[in-house]
């Protein structure tokens, strides 16, 4: 059995922050998490330094389920996203570890491969229209099968998923949050034009899917559900903030449109009603926030009694970590859906090589064992964290609103 023998964390700043975990076991087997939260990154890295690794030193690296249970309800303060996102790291390196000693990729270890890839949906944006429908006719040439439209709002200088001019979209892109501001008549005038133009220009068979970032009251969400209807659209994501969950029954009342929720979530509990309800299509948690492999899978397991399918988050502040753990888990899930795909740069990509592959609109995870990705970390230490909050968003008036 391989004992842990030590655990470190590596912060590094390739572009922009990850926080990994690097477990070592006594027979030389190591295995690596992701820990990142955007914008909290070092409240993760000392729950992990100061709290978790102290308790993990001599365990048996795979009773991966008992340490999971061990951290979870052995800490007697439950879920939040510093908690679960420590767990998930440990989770990872776990399997990971299981993984290089079994001399199997993470997927086999699940059940195998219950599909030949992972669908992947991409990004397309763009300041007017024009511009994200070129965007998404390059990504559809590129082989992309499904493709994430967001656009500027006529009248606000900027918006959640549109980047500046010339440059990548990065959200946490100032050392101290900027400030947007946000019109929801302006945005619901847009949304219905953005897509209206690009059936016209993609045709039929392609996926849209569009992400609201939690910005429109229910009742708001059910006229955009409403009015993309004709586009088809594959899903709205995040139409309104879900912590009041009954709120997305008012949605389902005006509207066919499926409906994406939960990059936000932690822990079951939080998607458990919206599942049981069936007010929801997609659950959007992801293994490193929620909990790791171990926690997802049952998240999914509950989200299948109810025809609820799976499309994880996956943007550019989920490291090349969690890219592989969500391509082993979504290539065996039964009830997988989509997976988002928003790649890495160069340099991010050189810190952390990898295994998992893009082909014809599909991802796999590759057969490397284990998770199939490693750290270079003479590179990751030439790159040292930078602090970089996400912004805050305000009405026209100052008032404070969701980001
Ligand atoms: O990728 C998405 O769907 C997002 O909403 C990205 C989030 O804004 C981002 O991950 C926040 O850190
Ligand atoms: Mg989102």
């Amino acid at each position: 059995m391989p004992k842990i023998i030590a655990a470190r964390l590596i912060v590094t700043s390739p572009g922009r922050n990850f926080v990994t975990l690097k477990i070592e076991c006594d027979d030389g087997t190591t295995g690596l998490g992701d820990a990142t939260l955007n914008g909290r990154e070092l409240a993760v890295a000392s729950y992990l330094q100061d709290h978790v690794i102290p308790c993990l030193i001599g365990r048996d690296a795979h009773r991966i389920e008992d340490i999971w249970q061990y951290l979870y309800k052995g800490a007697y303060w439950r879920r939040g996203p510093v908690t679960m996102t420590a767990i998930a790291a440990v989770d990872m390196a776990l399997w990971d570890i299981k993984g290089k000693v079994a001399g199997l990729p993470i997927y086999q270890l699940l059940g195998g491969a219950a599909r030949e890839g992972c669908l992947v949906y991409c990004h397309a944006n763009g300041t007017i229209i024009e511009d994200t429908i070129e965007t998404a006719i390059r990504h559809r040439d590129e082989g992309y099968r499904a493709i994430r439209l967001q656009c500027g709002v006529p009248g606000l200088a900027s918006t959640y998923g549109v980047a500046k001019a010339g440059q990548r979209y990065e959200p946490a892109d100032a050392d101290l949050p900027s400030e947007s501001v946000w019109s929801t008549e302006k945005y619901l005038r847009v949304v219905p034009e953005l897509f209206a133009a690009a059936r016209e220009a993609l045709g039929w068979d392609v996926h849209l899917l569009h992400d609201v970032h939690h910005r429109l009251t229910p009742i708001e969400a059910a006229r955009l559900g409403k009015d993309l209807e004709p586009y088809r659209p594959f899903w709205i994501e995040d139409a309104t903030p879900a912590e009041n969950q009954d709120s997305f029954r008012l949605i389902r009342q005006h509207s066919t449109t499926p409906i994406a929720v939960g990059e936000v979530f932690n822990s079951i509990w939080d998607a458990k009603h919206l599942i049981e309800n069936q007010l929801i299509d997609y659950i959007r948690a992801t293994v490193v926030h929620a909990g790791g492999l171990t926690h997802l899978r049952r998240i999914a397991a509950l989200a299948d009694l109810y025809q609820v399918r799976t499309g994880c988050h996956g943007a550019t502040d989920l490291s090349p970590v969690t890219m592989a753990a969500a391509l082993h888990f979504g290539l065996s899930v039964p009830n997988f859906g989509i997976q988002e795909h928003m790649p890495h740069t160069e340099e991010t990509d050189a810190v952390f090589p990898h295994h998992y592959r893009f082909e014809d609109g599909m991802m796999h995870p590759g057969d490397a064992p284990g998770l199939g990705v490693s750290i270079d970390e003479e590179r990751a230490a030439a790159h040292p964290y930078k602090r970089a909050y996400l912004p805050v968003n305000r009405l026209e008036d100052g008032t404070l609103w969701s980001w």
